[in-house]
């Protein structure tokens, strides 16, 4: 249980958030599936990516990993031998749904399983596609539920209108496209982070995108390439918040990811009134964008937040419910009914311990309301095994009264392991 007390004075220095979790996964998987070296620089070593690691390790690919920097000695596709064991995906769904998409195309099998978090998480918006182009996937509940087990071989390109917003759903269908016979095609409700279609330029593939349509051909052979991680928008998101919520703050995120089909926070920050910069910003023309932020305090203002800004920021959401509650007026989060099945029920959890400080928030079927301003208290809070939730509560003890104890803060190292040592350098 790790014992936090309320910020004595504002938040200062310069905080280098680690790489990209859903880019550090991409980079290591279309690594191994390339031919030659790939050399991965600012690498995320949270639980999730070194479990996307082991798993390729497990399929005979050499990586070698010294702190940030990976090492990847790629043989193209039918480099990857049939794994001895199951493939233990830990707590990450990118893991979890993009495996299922590249071993639907390797011809032997395989058996995925995660922990009791991905046990619960819904896997047939994968498996009914990946199975409708020819492989043959089955486990619990019709093949929702890990452990699955995966035969995989000649597939047909497929037509796809995905049901949900989701970028893991997308990048699985993408992962199988690219081993099967002829176009697979995609085309997706709202926009969602196109990380995967960006690496597959990297690695010298093709992918074409059309509004919200995406589309790649089967038999590509993809190429070692060097790989910069960019900062994690969505780890950087908690110290946005914080600066912004403790007076006399200021805080610069140097060389975070800004993709626009992440950096969602950013819009909804701005509407809040949060005072923000973005500086020295680089895009690179096939890679991702990357800037320099600067964050202080600011009276914050409640909004409104629904539609197609949700998949830009799914992941925001606990720490957005956080700002809302010291925000003047209402926020009303609509339309983020994916929330339920991330590493926890995240309307439940956001909402079940931030009332615990009371917070004046409520579920609704899609989302939450929440009223503000309301300082809040101190008192014992739990992560449930959600690392996201367990960083907002840390963020939501330096505006308590009193101190927070937080149980499960270990869950926090799924995305940012050094999350205590980042924030005690700037306090
Ligand atoms: O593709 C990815 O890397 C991710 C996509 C999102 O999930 P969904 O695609 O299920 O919304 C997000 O919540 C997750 O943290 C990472
Ligand atoms: C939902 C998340 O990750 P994943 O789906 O990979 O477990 C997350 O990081 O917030």
């Amino acid at each position: 249980m790790e014992k936090l007390a309320p910020a004595q004075t504002g938040l200062k220095g310069t905080i280098k958030v680690p790489g990209d979790k859903s880019i550090s996964h991409r980079s290591v998987m279309f690594a191994a599936v390339a031919r030659g070296k790939t050399m991965v620089e600012n690498f995320l070593p949270g639980a999730d990516c070194l479990s996307t690691i082991h798993c390729f390790q497990q399929m005979s690919v050499p990586i070698e990993r010294d702190g940030t920097r990976v090492v990847i000695a790629g043989k193209g596709w039918d480099g990857l031998a049939e794994p001895e064991t199951v493939l233990d995906t830990g707590n990450s769904g990118t893991t979890t749904r993009l495996m299922l998409g590249l071993l639907a195309g390797r011809p032997f099998h395989s058996v995925i399983a995660g922990d009791e978090s991905i046990a619960k998480r819904p896997m047939q918006r994968v498996t009914k596609p990946l199975c409708e182009m020819g492989a043959h996937i089955d486990g619990r509940m019709g093949g929702n539920f890990t452990p699955l087990s995966i035969r995989g071989g000649a597939l047909q390109g497929i037509e796809y209108r995905l049901p949900v917003a989701s970028a893991q759903v997308k990048s699985a269908l993408l992962l199988a496209g690219l081993q099967a016979d002829g176009t697979t095609i995609v085309h997706e409700p709202q926009p969602t982070r196109d990380h995967t279609e960006r690496m597959i330029r990297a690695f010298g593939g093709e992918v074409r995108t059309e509004g919200r349509t995406i589309s790649v051909r089967g038999g590509t052979v993809f190429h070692g390439t060097e790989i910069v991680v960019p900062g994690d928008i969505s780890s950087a998101a908690f110290f946005m918040a914080a600066a912004s919520l403790v007076p006399g703050s200021e805080i610069v995120l140097p060389d975070v990811g800004l993709n626009p089909t992440r950096a969602g926070i950013i819009d909804v920050l701005k509407q809040m009134g949060a005072d923000m910069e973005v500086i020295e910003t680089h895009a690179p023309s096939d890679g991702e964008q990357t800037g320099t932020l600067v964050i202080r305090p600011a009276a914050l203002q409640g909004v409104e937040i629904g539609g197609g800004l949700i998949p830009r920021l799914i992941d925001e959401i606990p720490i957005i419910a956080l700002l809302a509650t010291q925000a003047e007026g209402r926020t009303v989060i609509k339309d983020a009914a994916e929330l339920k099945v991330k590493e926890t029920n995240r309307i439940d959890t956001v909402v079940r311990e931030l009332k615990k400080l009371g917070a004046h928030i409520e579920a609704t079927a899609d989302g939450m309301i929440i009223e503000g301003p309301c300082r809040l208290s101190g008192g014992t809070v739990e992560s449930h095994g959600d690392h996201r939730i367990g960083m907002m509560l840390a963020v939501a003890s330096l505006v308590a009264k009193d101190a927070v104890c937080l149980k499960g803060a270990e869950a926090i190292a799924v995305s940012y392991p050094q999350f205590f040592d980042d924030l005690k350098s700037v306090l």
